[in-house]
């Protein structure tokens, strides 16, 4: 039976997708948005408050760090946040601060005072209670903008990865911690992949942010990332409307994914079906 290509891909609206030959490519191009974002923020609000994630994200960082964007972007107004972090210390592999330290904060000049860690030295109840609270504050004097719908904080950007699961920031399939609307931020202790222990923004914050990028590479997260950015309301085991990278859905921003051609196969080969489809 031919299938019905038409209801399988459609690509959601108000997703840009950036598709990337090479890392090189990518970093470029990751470099120029995040600098654009950046250099937008402090003219209209005179900070930029970014919050950053684990995995891979932080290794297409390079050309952020070098010329022209080292010596021009006004890192003095930068104030660095974490969407998630695990329950690790901070000079452990599994710590998301240590990549980030690692690849991105120690070769740029951003004040020590405007990096916003969490805290590795309590248990992650206390950790995601404390870090809501620094970002209450943070709210109040406007550091961080405050979202008009819905009083959340309004990150100028939330960069994300996601895990061949779809999950994203550490928000994993099904998890309860996906229901939260009030929390800002939360922990979990169960996470599927190791370690269990976490801290996350939740999905009102996320999706409040004025920009969210996700930036996804390799094919073993094609499927996800083409269930995530299509359209198609299709409910069903294979299909789950719950995957958290597709309840990104910013309330009132803009959201761009960073894609290789690894992650982007399932997606095109549904795309160019469809194209295929219509010509005839
Ligand atoms: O556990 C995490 O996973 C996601 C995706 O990372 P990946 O290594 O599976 O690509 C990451 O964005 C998140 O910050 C991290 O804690």
């Amino acid at each position: 039976m031919e299938r019905e290509i038409s209801a399988l891909y459609e690509p959601k609206r108000n997703n840009e997708i950036r598709i990337f030959e090479s890392s090189d490519e990518m970093s470029t191009n990751l470099a120029e948005y995040i600098s654009q974002v950046s250099e937008i923020s402090v003219k209209e609000r005179g900070y930029f408050a970014i919050a950053l994630s684990g995995g891979p994200l932080v290794s297409f960082f390079g050309k952020l760090c070098e010329a022209p964007y080292n010596k021009t972007l006004d890192w003095s107004k930068w104030y660095i946040f974490w969407s998630d972090e695990r329950a690790v210390a901070k000079n452990h592999a599994e710590s998301n601060y240590k990549l980030t330290k690692e690849g991105f904060l120690s070769k740029v000049p951003i004040l020590n005072g405007h990096v916003y860690s969490i805290n590795d030295n309590a248990t992650v109840e206390d950790a995601a209670t404390d870090y809501e609270f620094v970002i209450r504050q943070l709210v109040k004097v406007r550091t961080i903008g405050v979202s008009e719908s819905n009083d959340c904080p309004k990150f100028d950007l939330i960069l994300l990865g996601m895990g061949s699961d779809g999950h994203v920031a550490s928000l994993f399939p099904n998890h309860p911690a996906l229901e939260l609307k009030d929390d800002w931020v939360t922990y979990i202790t169960d996470s599927p992949q190791p370690p269990p222990e976490r801290i996350t923004f939740t999905l009102p914050v996320i999706n409040s942010a004025s920009n969210i990028a996700i930036v996804v590479t390799g094919d073993d997260k094609s499927e996800a990332v083409h269930v995530a950015t299509s359209d198609n309301n299709a409910d069903g085991p294979d299909t789950p409307s719950s995957l958290p990278a597709r309840m990104v859905e910013p309330t009132d921003g803009k959201l761009v994914w960073f894609l290789d051609k690894a992650a982007a196969s399932s997606m095109e080969a549904e795309k160019g079906a469809f194209e295929q489809h219509h010509e005839y």
